[in-house]
């Protein structure tokens, strides 16, 4: 939705916060909830092939900077790998590796046809032009041409792409094959193939979660407090669409620092001030300011961290106030602030359920470019709808049949299914 133009340096990685250990760990425990064979969980915990390629690109400088690109896939026994493509200076092969095996869990939750896979390149993307952007992606996606294709691995955005990035890379790729292939990447603009729905469909999912689980507990979306961290693609549509649906969002924030009204921010103002600021929250006259650490511990129903990962850590997770936390970014808390969080009665919405609205809708336009024919946003909206409803429930009942977390429900299925998957294709007695 809104690309930020804040240039700001990324603390590295905490050492002790190894996103693969994360990933695998929950996998661990789904496989001994489930009594899954140790043999496919060995082989659930490596990524099927991971490629990294050298991105030499011309700067407009005139100098040569050479970037290294990463793509992971890690399982494809449900279907064709899926994920998409991150630009950002905190992204590792170790990381992309993590978010390719969600991936695979979160389409396999959603029940859709496909497998995990995930991609990215270690930059800033607000510190390069347009045209050196259009000649790294163009690149990365040349470097990848045996790797990907539209029964293959199929590319979408990710944090620091959009549309415009899937559009040269499908452009890329055509040009490369010699014919147009819409559907080598989702995420793509209406005009070459991309579904109505798909710009705001993460953070549309998040709200459609975010009210399944504020219900159950009876409570309405309308009227229940709501502070969003992350003002990007996913933070900004949940946001507006929160906002719309009647919550009371108490405080947004980004890179340049985040906004707090007591009485709830008027969102669609925000979202204006934001993109006339080019990304800066700051002097917006309905709100004040507040730090990010602030924000993520205000007392309120619903915390929604749509940024980067690790943002609940165990040195904050005390300090939480909110009854819920919705994970619409990947990863956004750690292994050992889940636990904590778990252990205060705070429900944690897991990020495979959260925030899988937007592969549903990638898979929704798959679906219409494979068949030529193109859904009006309502019908997306709804299907979509109707996916989310139904993962979250399946989850819920999960989590209360087993006496387990909702996170824990929400790997038993998607782990489930892809175990049973690798046993009915014979490659597991
Ligand atoms: N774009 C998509 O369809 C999907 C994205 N996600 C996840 O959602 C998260 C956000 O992705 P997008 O919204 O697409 O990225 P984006 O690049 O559009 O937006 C990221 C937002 O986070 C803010 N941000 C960055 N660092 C921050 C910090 N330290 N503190 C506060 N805010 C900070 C940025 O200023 C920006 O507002 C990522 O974890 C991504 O993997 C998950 C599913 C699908
Ligand atoms: O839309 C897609 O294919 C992938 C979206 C994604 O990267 C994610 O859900 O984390």
């Amino acid at each position: 939705m809104m690309k930020s133009s804040v240039k700001m340096p990324q603390p590295p990685t905490p050492a002790h916060i190894c996103p693969m250990d994360r990933t695998c760990s929950y996998l661990q425990q789904a496989g001994s909830e489930l009594n899954v064979d140790p043999g496919i969980l060995a082989v659930l915990e490596k990524p099927r092939k991971v490629v990294t390629v050298s991105i030499p690109v011309k700067l407009d400088t005139g100098e040569v900077e050479v970037l290294a690109g990463h793509r992971v896939q890690h399982c494809d026994v449900l279907g064709p790998y899926k994920g998409g493509t991150r630009y950002h200076p905190s992204v590792t092969l170790q990381e992309v590796s993590s978010l390719a095996m969600l991936m695979t869990w979160k389409c396999a939750l959603l029940g859709i046809p496909y497998g995990g896979a995930k991609g990215g390149i270690a930059i800033d993307p607000n510190q390069y032009s347009v045209g050196e952007l259009e000649r790294i992606t163009r690149r990365y996606t040349s470097e990848l041409i045996k790797d990907i294709g539209p029964a293959v691995d199929i590319p979408a955005p990710d944090m620091g792409t959009s549309a415009r990035e899937m559009a040269w890379m499908m452009d890329t790729y055509s040009m490369n094959v010699g014919h147009s292939v819409p559907g080598i990447v989702t995420g793509k603009p209406l005009s070459v193939g991309g579904s109505k729905g798909r710009q705001q469909a993460t953070g549309r999912g998040v709200m459609i979660v975010v009210r399944e689980a504020l219900a159950q507990e009876g409570k309405p979306l309308a009227g229940a407090s709501v502070v969003v961290q992350g003002f990007g693609n996913v933070g900004g549509a949940a946001a507006l669409l929160l906002h719309e649906a009647g919550a009371k969002v108490l405080a947004v924030s980004n890179l340049s620092g985040g906004v707090f009204a007591e009485n709830g921010l008027d969102v669609p103002a925000l979202y204006k001030h934001v993109v006339q600021n080019r990304g800066h929250m700051g002097n917006f006259p309905g709100g004040e300011l507040i730090t990010n650490e602030e924000l993520l511990t205000l007392p309120c129903d619903v915390l929604i961290p749509a940024a980067l990962e690790n943002q609940i850590t165990e040195d904050n997770a005390l300090q939480i106030q909110a009854q819920m936390v919705a994970e619409a970014a990947n990863g956004p808390v750690t292994l050992v602030a889940d636990q904590m969080l778990h252990s205060r009665g705070i429900t944690v919405l897991p990020d495979i359920l959260a925030n899988a609205g937007g592969v549903v809708v990638s898979y929704l336009e798959w679906v219409q470019g494979q068949s030529y024919v193109f859904w009006d946003e309502e019908r997306v909206n709804q299907e979509m709808e109707g996916l989310m409803v139904r993962a979250y429930h399946r989850v819920y009942e999960t989590a209360q049949q087993r006496g387990i977390p909702l996170r824990l429900a929400a790997y038993t299925l998607g782990v489930g299914r892809v175990a049973q998957a690798l046993g009915d294709r014979g490659l597991y007695p």
